[in-house]
């Protein structure tokens, strides 16, 4: 294919999703332009070809990828900017971007988690902020790990847009060697899914850290999915099937996979850490940490049952011992 012809991706972030997000790319027939806060970050990329923070062992191609720390100019040229940055710190990163800047675009968002003073999903945010029609917004789904993509293991992405065939062609754009992306409409849902299931991950992690065993796990995570449904149900009913791996199948791995940040958090928490020491330990973000308050603060008005929602914002807002709040918990799983 002509190199001019090729489209061109903007990735969003300096973690460890934004560097495999350029990992799978660089697999793929686009450009890429790649934006780092971070001057240093870009400079050692631009000189060795690795991130020195995240995923230091991916090799990134710098025949293929152009790494700034200038967003407005790494966005000019892209037809589709994926946004990779924890949902924390997404209004920060973007605060040079105007509306125009955006125009013609296609906005992916990669976040899994919702913008903390508004509690808003990322995808209305940058609707109601930048003005960006639904039918050029995409979300990245999934049950995938970056540290699995860094190590080229077998993974499955789902695209999410109101406008279908675009999910289908971004999905082709993500879909390599060891990446099969498919296509979707039920955005809200895989992101309100998305967000929930790091909740989710932060319990599976304290109740791991207070020494429950297996079988706990196991009904916690039936549980927890039914708690999921009953949310989505309430707050944007839709047929959809939640045993499909953007929504179960995301569950499962930040449930149980060793690389989780929301479990390893949750972990830290059951083990007796501080909410601000683990968070110090962690190199890493935890959405769920933000996600908690967000879900817990909007369904103060909707009124859904979600017990574990609840044990775990107790746990980290309400300074409610976890093995107290989980003692809780357990008398009313089934
Ligand atoms: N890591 C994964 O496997 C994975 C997979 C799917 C989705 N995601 C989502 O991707 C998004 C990015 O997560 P990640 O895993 O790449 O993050 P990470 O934990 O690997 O890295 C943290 C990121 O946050 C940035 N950051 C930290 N403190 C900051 C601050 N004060 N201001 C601005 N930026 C700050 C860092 O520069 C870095 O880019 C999240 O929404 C996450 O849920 C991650
Ligand atoms: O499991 P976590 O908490 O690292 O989250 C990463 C991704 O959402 C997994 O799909």
């Amino acid at each position: 294919m002509n190199p001019e012809s090729l489209p061109v991706v903007a990735v969003i972030g300096g973690g460890s999703w934004a560097t495999a997000i350029v990992k799978i790319l660089s697999e793929t027939d686009v450009k890429i332009r790649w934006w780092l806060r971070n001057a240093d970050d870009v400079a050692y990329i631009q000189t060795y070809g690795h991130n020195s923070h995240y995923l230091s062992d991916v090799q990134i191609n710098l025949r293929k990828v152009k790494v700034y720390n200038d967003i407005v100019k790494t966005i000019s040229k892209a037809t589709y900017i994926i946004l990779a940055v924890p949902a924390a710190f997404i209004q920060q990163a973007l605060q040079p971007v105007s509306a125009m800047h955006l125009e013609q675009k296609v906005v992916v968002s990669a976040i899994k988690g919702m913008i903390p003073e508004q509690n808003l999903l990322v995808t209305d945010w940058i609707e109601q902020q930048y003005g960006v029609s639904p039918d050029h917004i995409c979300v990245i789904a999934g049950p995938c790990h970056a540290e699995e993509v860094a190590l080229e293991k077998q993974s499955y992405l789902t695209i999410a847009s109101k406008d279908e065939v675009q999910a289908a062609a971004f999905a082709r754009l993500m879909t390599c060697r060891f990446v099969q992306a498919s296509a979707i409409d039920d955005v809200y849902g895989v992101e309100y899914c998305a967000v929930m299931k790091n909740i989710i991950a932060l319990a599976c992690g304290i109740t791991h850290g207070l020494n429950y065993g297996d079988n706990f796990q196991a009904v916690l995570v039936s549980n927890a999915m039914q708690e999921i449904k009953r949310f989505l149900d309430h707050i944007y009913p839709k047929h959809r099937d939640l045993s499909g791996s953007a929504y179960l199948g995301d569950l499962l791995v930040t449930a149980y996979s060793q690389f989780s940040r929301n479990r390893t958090f949750g972990n830290m928490i059951g083990r007796g850490y501080s909410v601000k020491s683990a968070q110090v330990e962690m190199n890493m973000i935890a959405e769920g940490y933000y996600a908690v308050k967000s879900i817990h603060e909007m369904n103060a008005k909707q009124g859904v049952s979600m017990p574990i929602t609840e044990a775990v914002f107790q746990i980290l807002y309400e300074k409610i011992p976890p093995g107290t709040a989980i003692h809780h918990l357990k008398e009313v799983l089934r």
